[in-house]
């Protein structure tokens, strides 16, 4: 382009294109700002902190008197420059912002309705396309038909009488789970003493491994009883890095530049992947995996074969935020412990019935986790069909990109009050404090309409035995001589300075070291 053409192309992304009048960076008229983020800053990770900061930025700034404290720490306050209690100055989020030429993300409610229960007229973005790796996935199957079709062979595997087959498997990887972890904190019997830190993502993620392998497979990866093969954790790692990176930046396939950039997460996704392939090798009968190979035979062979990415696990990170959140804010673990102590007998009482279901606390503090630390914390982006869809009573063309950025709804402080500060109590029924009370219909950590995520049930029922079981076996803190990891800090970067949340890595699934912790088996 020469010299007259930028001027003039420049001054229609600015003021004359359809999605002109939406404010956003700059940098946005021009450029997809997940590119920015992920390709040429290369501060992957970060994309859901940012479309937060967007629409604080790109809103309004307001008067609001009696602010309240609620248990939140000193410092917390500080950070948000609010120096006293009496009238502060708070920025009304903006629901709209344009971030990229032809990317619209809104952070409504509405908004979200209308981009995701609208499988008709917006279908999954392009971009999914990138994330096929040989054959097509159910998560990036674009075309809303071939999906029906996907998603028909792969529902029943997760309904609740599946699940209810398959927990006692569950069950018997959290065993072995806390037995690994009486071992390696080298808690003796009925020893009162802390044991040595551990860093619980990395056992989570063991453990919830093992059961996704097992559930879908029929055989678990066994890193709980096999540490040779924990790389494995950090090979999904890397993948899922690689992965979001050319999900955004996909241009630099061209010449596979990506091959420089990502050499060494490269070589772990081969190792994975050589995993993956003996394990669908010898997939017992009725799993998962089975099934679709079957229904693969009498199609097209490799299109109906399972995504690596399905099988990794969010709920690891699930389970690691609710324990940072129960070490964090004494009173919600003391309340939690209460519960769980006074429900359950043994460990062996621990399973889905009418016990756990009594577990009101536990439900709510799961909630509060997956509102403030999502296991998808970034924008699931669509796109807009032939006719142009009307989204939160905006026309927003053909074309064009649409999204809502999960872990920015989840802050949003019109439909959770005070979004930064992790507080169970909006969720339970007949809220105690309506000043903090939930908008239930802007909770979305497994997404809405026909692409929601079908593993759902089953990530709440590993979810819940899980925390409960932990919790019902021992006492734990947070060891002090790593305190910060997992937590934000003062000095961690925009977004990133609350020490009281438990910091997310976006690469398409969230991920992040830490907390280490200290246990010891419970006091009675
Ligand atoms: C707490 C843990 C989990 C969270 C927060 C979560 C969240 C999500 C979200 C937000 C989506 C929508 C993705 C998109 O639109 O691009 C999704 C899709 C999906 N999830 Fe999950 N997920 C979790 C665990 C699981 C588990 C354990 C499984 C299965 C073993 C699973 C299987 C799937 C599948 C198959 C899809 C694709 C659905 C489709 O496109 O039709 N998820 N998940």
């Amino acid at each position: 382009m020469c010299g007259p053409q930028v001027v003039g192309y420049t001054i229609y992304q600015v003021y004359f294109h359809p999605l002109a009048q939406y404010p956003g960076p700059l940098i946005g008229k021009f450029l997809k700002m997940e590119v920015v983020h992920r390709a040429l800053m290369r501060s992957g990770g970060d994309v859901h902190l940012h479309i937060r900061h967007c629409h604080l930025r790109y809103g309004k700034k307001v008067p609001e008197v009696n602010f309240e404290c609620n248990g939140a720490p000193f410092i917390y306050h500080l950070k948000r420059g609010q120096t006293n209690l009496g009238t502060v100055f708070v920025n009304v989020i903006g629901s709209i912002v344009r971030y990229g030429p032809n990317v619209l993300i809104f952070n409504t409610v509405e908004g979200l309705k209308d981009i995701y229960s609208n499988s008709k007229d917006i279908v999954k973005d392009d971009c999914y396309q990138v994330l096929h790796v040989g054959a097509k996935s159910i998560l990036t199957e674009t075309n809303p038909k071939s999906h029906t079709q996907r998603a028909k062979l792969i529902v029943p595997g997760f309904l609740s009488h599946s699940i209810n087959d398959f927990e006692p498997r569950i069950r018997e990887h959290v065993s072995s789970l806390l037995t690994a972890l009486s071992a390696a904190s080298k808690i003796e019997g009925q020893s009162v003493s802390w044991g040595q830190p551990l860093v619980m993502s990395d056992w989570c993620s063991y453990s919830t491994l093992d059961m996704i392998t097992d559930l879908v497979f029929g055989r678990s990866s066994n890193l709980i009883g096999q540490p040779e093969l924990r790389h494995i954790v950090s090979d999904i790692e890397g993948m899922l890095e690689h992965a979001s990176f050319l999900l955004h930046a996909p241009f630099v396939l061209l010449g596979r530049i990506d091959k420089l950039l990502f050499k060494g997460k490269i070589r772990g996704t081969r190792r994975y992947r050589q995993m993956i392939k003996l394990m669908m090798q010898e997939a017992g009968e009725n799993q998962i995996y089975n099934r679709l190979a079957n229904h693969a035979a009498s199609n097209s062979p490799s299109s109906f074969a399972l995504s690596r990415t399905e099988i990794c696990s969010e709920t690891a990170l699930l389970v690691v935020a609710v324990l940072f959140y129960l070490a964090m804010y004494k009173h919600v673990y003391e309340r939690l412990r209460r519960e769980i102590h006074s429900t359950f007998q043994s460990l062996e009482d621990i399973h889905t019935g009418p016990a756990l279901q009594s577990c009101t606390y536990l439900d709510a503090c799961l909630k509060e986790t997956l509102r403030i630390s999502p296991g998808v914390s970034s924008a699931l982006y669509r796109k807009v069909g032939k006719r142009g869809a009307v989204i939160d009573g905006h026309f927003v063309p053909s074309g064009c990109s649409v999204a809502t950025g999960i872990y920015s709804l989840h802050h949003n402080e019109s439909y959770f009050p005070q979004p930064d500060i992790f507080i169970p109590e909006r969720w339970l029924p007949g809220n105690e404090s309506n000043s903090v009370s939930a908008t239930p219909a802007a909770y979305v950590p497994f997404s809405l309409g026909s692409r929601a995520c079908l593993g759902r049930n089953l990530a709440l029922r590993e979810l819940e035995i899980m925390t409960s079981a932990i919790v019902w076996q021992f006492d734990f803190k947070i060891s002090l001589s790593h305190a910060s990891l997992g937590a934000g800090h003062p000095l961690g970067g925009s977004g990133r300075t609350n020490p009281m949340e438990f910091q997310l890595s976006d690469h398409i699934v969230s991920h992040k070291k830490g907390p280490a912790l200290q246990l010891r088996p419970r006091k009675p």
